[in-house]
């Protein structure tokens, strides 16, 4: 047993949920595999009815985090809520209302396509066939088509529709993109934009394909290792980060260090400067021409997300 807190019944979390109760509530998580720290006393919440992008750069702790909403894994310290239970002590009842999707998801491979709906309509009260056929009946194959024998990009699929036909009150997608191709990629995006918000159902997904995102979320959380996360809505990240350039000529070899103006600076290979900051264009001239540059070249450049998630989190 570790020294856990997860969960301990009657103390709600303290943390300021924009919606309550959150279907997700976790409050000074610290996880480490052995002596690395993985998490170090992380807070958020997951709105019931809202869609949150966890997002982060490789090994910075998303599944560890999914792992230990499910219960497989158990912090060092802190609290996590799901469903209103202690992820650690989920009740039967409760993980039906959650929807996994995870690397090595299950996918019985001797089972074709319609035993495979058959088998987990067992499982499952709530079980929409409709919504499974509607996703799987798209790859065109006969229904007697062994889940062995299909492509990666055909299992995923088999696997997407098996989780939505679970109608889950919370949907975890870990990497959902396993070997899709763009055009289902859409297709399956759009249908769970429209799943969740017909059902009001809520959403944590992880991807590495970040432009989606934009597609899909309502908030982000952004993991950084090393630093506080940052959980805000997409609308406020895109609105409040921004992009400035300077162009070559006005870049000085040696660069002003990072602070809390200047988020990041990031040399592009054509010699310019990209100027990342959560500050106004007067308030990032001034700080460039606090350290001698020349700011009356800036320029503010737009930005997808994942230009904004590259420029918050770093090139490497
Ligand atoms: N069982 C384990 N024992 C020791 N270290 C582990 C274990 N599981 C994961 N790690 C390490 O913990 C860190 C976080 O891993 P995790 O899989 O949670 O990252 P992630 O953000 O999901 O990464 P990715 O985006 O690459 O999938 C990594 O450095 C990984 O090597």
């Amino acid at each position: 047993m570790t020294s856990a807190e997860t969960g301990d019944a009657g103390s709600e979390p303290r943390v300021s949920a924009a919606v309550a109760p959150a279907a997700v509530a976790v409050e000074g998580l610290t996880h480490r595999y052995g002596p690395r720290i993985i998490h170090e006393d992380l807070s958020f919440t997951v709105g019931t009815g809202r869609i949150l992008g966890l997002l982060g750069k490789n090994g910075v702790g998303k599944t560890t985090l999914i792992k230990i909403l499910m219960g497989f894994l158990a912090p060092n310290a802190g609290r996590c809520r799901v469903l209103g239970e202690p992820s650690h002590r989920l009740s039967p009842a409760t993980k039906r209302r959650i929807g996994l999707v995870f690397e090595g998801h299950l996918a019985y491979d001797f089972l074709s396509i319609a035993e495979t709906e058959r088998f987990f309509a067992a499982w499952y009260p709530r079980w929409r066939r409709d919504l499974f056929y509607d996703l799987v009946d798209r790859l065109d194959l006969p229904r007697t088509h062994r889940v062995g024998h299909l492509s990666e990009g055909q299992r995923s699929q088999v696997v997407l529709a098996t989780v939505m036909a679970q109608d889950p009150d919370l949907l975890i997608l870990d990497d959902y993109t396993m070997g899709l191709d763009a055009g289902y990629r859409r297709l399956f995006l759009d249908f769970l934009v429209h799943f969740a918000r017909a059902d009001g159902k809520t959403l944590l997904v992880t991807s590495h394909v970040v432009q989606d995102m934009e597609r899909l979320v309502d908030d982000v959380l952004i993991l950084r290792r090393g630093s506080p996360p940052l959980q805000t809505t997409l609308d406020d990240f895109l609105g409040r980060f921004r992009r400035y350039r300077l162009p070559a000529e006005a870049v000085p070899a040696a660069l002003p260090p990072s602070c809390e103006t200047l988020h990041a600076l990031q040399p592009e290979v054509d010699g310019s400067l990209s100027v990342f900051a959560f500050a106004e264009p007067a308030a990032v001239s001034a700080a460039l021409a606090g350290h001698g540059l020349n700011a009356g070249m800036l320029i503010e450049t737009p930005m997808t997300l994942e230009d904004a998630f590259v420029g918050y989190t770093g090139t490497y």
